[in-house]
């Protein structure tokens, strides 16, 4: 497909120096040049939405300054270079000042940097393009369907808070197990305001040694401690205009939150070691696994900054709450990682369907994640069968209770699971579990074990 011509104007009474850069310029097919030989006939023309204008600055109707006013008011963003004899740095700084994209003298040379400039117009408008697709595309990422999958009642109420959290400032608690998805929630609601452009930082409190924690937030000046060598701002500063993730909030210790509260309240900043007020516009978002209430009884939470920090909660539940969506993210896992590893497509046997559907997920959405990416790496074939689903040691006993069977089945897992433990060793395992050898050895020989 052809791209569109690049329409460029030349305002020059003097025609035959006119056409001499229209030829010029004429020689790249992709620019289409029209001459005008003064103001008015320019103006009238303004709607054809040239890409530059080259003005020349002594008109016979109008003045530049005049001509340029009226350019910059029908489309500002119309770059117009200023052509002129008269060598006067005055005019050309003001004009520049007035919106000119550039000042060039008419002499022999004009043509060539004429060329130059509508070189790195085109550039720059290619760039400005690029950028514009991939804002969109960013912004689509993070469209809180594209970034936070599901559809069970559970999540559907979670969306709906989002989309009130993002219409204005508030503040927003997120509450909820580990690997629950509460950072993936913030970002969601970052790209849904109206400050998705600007930055979106986010602290775990935990990851942070204590004594490092109010540098870290607030920043610090030169000096203001063995080691502050350069002045750096903190992660409040980083995040200014834009939104600020406070994960863990409920592991603040206590001098640090009334720190932080006063921060909220004045909204803004003394950095550690200075003495200038730095003033804030940041969105607030906290999120923890604690139940804060139980942590302000405690004396171990402020309440006042409990109170502050409130704003809108929004509870996530844990994944085994969210019912159809286990198998959803299931799905939507294994495809992503097939699709970043360049695998062919894989799908997943109703019965490791069933077997995951019946697990309780203590890591909730991040060990969904791990299991079905660790199965598409364990599977043989191109569908992952209930035995390539293998759930993690740290929740192993969990796992083993949520099967629900009978008891001759649990007695028979334990017994197998001790055998493969001390190597087969009948006597040890007995002894360990406290039961006859003879019930193992006749699991053995009625082939149950
Ligand atoms: N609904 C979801 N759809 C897709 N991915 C999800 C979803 N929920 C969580 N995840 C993924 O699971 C992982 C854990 O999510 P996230 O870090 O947001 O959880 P968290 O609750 O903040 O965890 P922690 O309590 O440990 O800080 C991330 O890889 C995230 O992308």
């Amino acid at each position: 497909m052809a791209s569109d011509p690049f329409r460029i104007f030349i305002v020059e009474d003097d025609i035959i120096f006119a056409k001499i850069i229209s030829h010029h310029l004429s020689l790249n097919p992709d620019n289409e040049v029209e001459i005008f030989p003064d103001g008015k006939s320019l103006l009238k023309n303004l709607y054809k939405n040239p890409a530059l204008i080259s003005l020349d600055y002594n008109l016979p109707d109008m003045t530049g300054l005049e001509v340029l006013k009226q350019i910059k008011e029908f489309n500002p963003d119309t770059p117009v270079v200023i052509v002129s004899g008269q060598q006067d740095v005055a005019t050309a700084i003001e004009l520049l000042k007035k919106g000119a994209y550039d000042y060039i003298l008419k002499d022999q040379d004009t043509k060539e940097r004429m060329w130059n400039i509508i070189k790195n117009i085109r550039e720059n408008v290619e760039l400005r393009q690029k950028i514009a697709i991939l804002e969109e595309e960013i912004g689509r990422k993070y469209e809180v369907n594209n970034l936070i999958k599901g559809n069970s009642p559970a999540i559907n109420k979670v969306f709906i808070l989002i989309e009130k959290a993002a219409r204005t400032n508030i503040t927003v608690s997120i509450y909820g197990e580990t690997g629950t998805g509460k950072e993936l929630v913030a970002k969601s609601i970052h790209h849904a305001s109206g400050r998705r452009k600007k930055p979106f930082v986010a602290v775990n409190v935990t990851a942070i040694p204590k004594e490092l924690i109010e540098s870290e937030m607030f920043g610090h000046e030169k000096g203001a401690f063995t080691g502050a060598n350069n002045r750096r701002i903190g992660r409040f500063e980083e995040a200014n205009h834009g939104t600020i993730f406070l994960d863990e909030i409920g592991d603040m210790d206590l001098n640090m939150q009334s720190k932080l509260l006063r921060v909220l309240q004045e909204e803004e900043v003394v950095r550690v070691g200075g003495n200038e007020n730095v003033k804030l516009d940041v969105r607030v978002i906290v999120a923890t696994h604690k139940n804060l209430q139980e942590l302000v009884r405690k004396g171990e939470f402020r309440e006042d900054l409990y109170y502050r920090l409130l704003g809108l909660p929004i509870h996530l539940p844990p994944l085994r709450e969210r019912g159809s969506d286990i198998a959803l993210l299931a799905r939507f896992f294994v495809d992503e990682f097939c699709q970043k590893n360049k695998l062919g497509k894989l799908s997943i046997s109703s019965k490791a369907i069933e077997k995951i559907q019946k697990y309780p997920f203590p890591g909730n959405v991040r060990e969904l994640k791990a299991i079905m990416e660790l199965a598409s790496v364990m599977t043989n074939t191109d569908v992952i069968e209930e035995s390539d689903i293998s759930f993690s040691t740290a929740s192993a006993s969990q796992d083993f209770l949520y099967e629900e069977t009978t008891l001759e089945e649990y007695n028979k897992k334990i017994i197998n699971h001790f055998l493969q433990k001390y190597d087969n060793k009948v006597r040890l395992v007995a002894r360990k579990l406290d039961i006859g050898k003879t019930t193992i050895y006749r699991l053995m020989n009625e082939g149950k074990l």
